[in-house]
């Protein structure tokens, strides 16, 4: 991760994805973040990363740009940025719902594109990001791979694809999060003080997440195995799903994709 980075949009994702580079010891002198607000990015000044609301000038120091503006704004940043941005440069969109395709027209010179959908979590090193890219070089690919791989996992997905892994991968945080905070409610309800219930919630979802990904079982697999016959297990789950609970992520899940979509 030797190249200069600048992120374009220093807001929820790009302070998650400039956390996640800095816990990566990446060095701040190579990196640059800019938004309108920059008082809003004095943390990152503090660290020595350099913030600025020029655009320009953090596309013309940096080898790699991460775009990482609301949807509506992108179309402008690209017009705003096109003269900077050389064939040797590396162009990468976070953005939702914008392809390579309508990036590409938006772009004079065409550099290697790649589209990325990661997640929040890359603050904290965690993220799930899919990638997709029609023109990058292998190389290019590899460079861009091995920044998200630093942030969490990566997998290459392909473009027709990446609205859904919008919803699944980086809408996906916020539903898990309303589920860890409908678990601490009914942690809450049988007992627990709120911080204890936060943590048995929290720590269960991680040892659940954990037994998947570590021991590569389907989760049902997982849940015969706490799913005593009569107990309160099985009771409970049953309850849940009289209620819809299963069904009521599915649906949300596809409201989300046709609302990007
Ligand atoms: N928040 C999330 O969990 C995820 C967001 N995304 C995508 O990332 C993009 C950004 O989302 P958020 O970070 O949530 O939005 P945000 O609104 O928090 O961040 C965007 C930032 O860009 C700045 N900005 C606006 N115009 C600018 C300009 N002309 N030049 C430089 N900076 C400018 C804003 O001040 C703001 O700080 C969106 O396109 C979204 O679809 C993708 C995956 C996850
Ligand atoms: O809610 C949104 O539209 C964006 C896209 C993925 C996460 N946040």
């Amino acid at each position: 991760m030797a190249k200069t980075i600048a992120i374009i949009g220093g807001g929820n994702l790009g302070k998650s994805i400039a956390d996640g580079l800095l816990s990566n010891d990446f060095e701040a002198s190579k990196l640059t973040i800019t938004r309108n607000r920059i008082d809003f990015l004095n943390a990152y000044k503090d660290q020595g990363v350099a913030v600025t609301k020029n655009n320009k000038e953090a596309v013309i120091n940096s080898d790699i740009i991460i775009i990482a503006v609301k949807p509506y704004k992108i179309e402008a940043v690209l017009e705003e940025i096109s003269d900077e941005i050389t064939t040797d440069k590396i162009l990468v969109s976070v953005v939702s719902d914008f392809t390579i395709e309508q990036i590409s027209n938006c772009l004079s010179v065409q550099p290697s594109i790649v589209r990325a959908m990661p997640n929040t979590a890359a603050s904290v090193n965690a993220s799930m990001t899919c990638m997709a890219s029609k023109n990058a070089s292998q190389s290019d690919m590899e460079e861009v791979t091995s920044i998200f791989n630093a942030l969490g996992e990566t997998i290459l997905i392909d473009e027709q694809l990446m609205d859904a892994a919008t919803v699944l991968g980086a809408c996906g945080i916020a539903y898990v999060l309303r589920f860890i905070r409908a678990m601490i409610q009914g942690g809450i309800e049988i007992g627990f003080d709120a911080k204890t219930a936060n943590k048995i919630a929290t720590q269960t979802v991680k040892g659940a997440s954990e037994l998947l990904l570590k021991g590569g079982n389907h989760p049902e697999a997982e849940i015969d195995k706490v799913t005593t016959p009569k107990g309160c297990t099985i009771t409970g789950l049953n309850e849940m799903e009289h209620n819809g609970f299963s069904s009521a992520l599915i649906k949300g899940i596809k409201t989300s994709l046709d609302k990007i979509s």
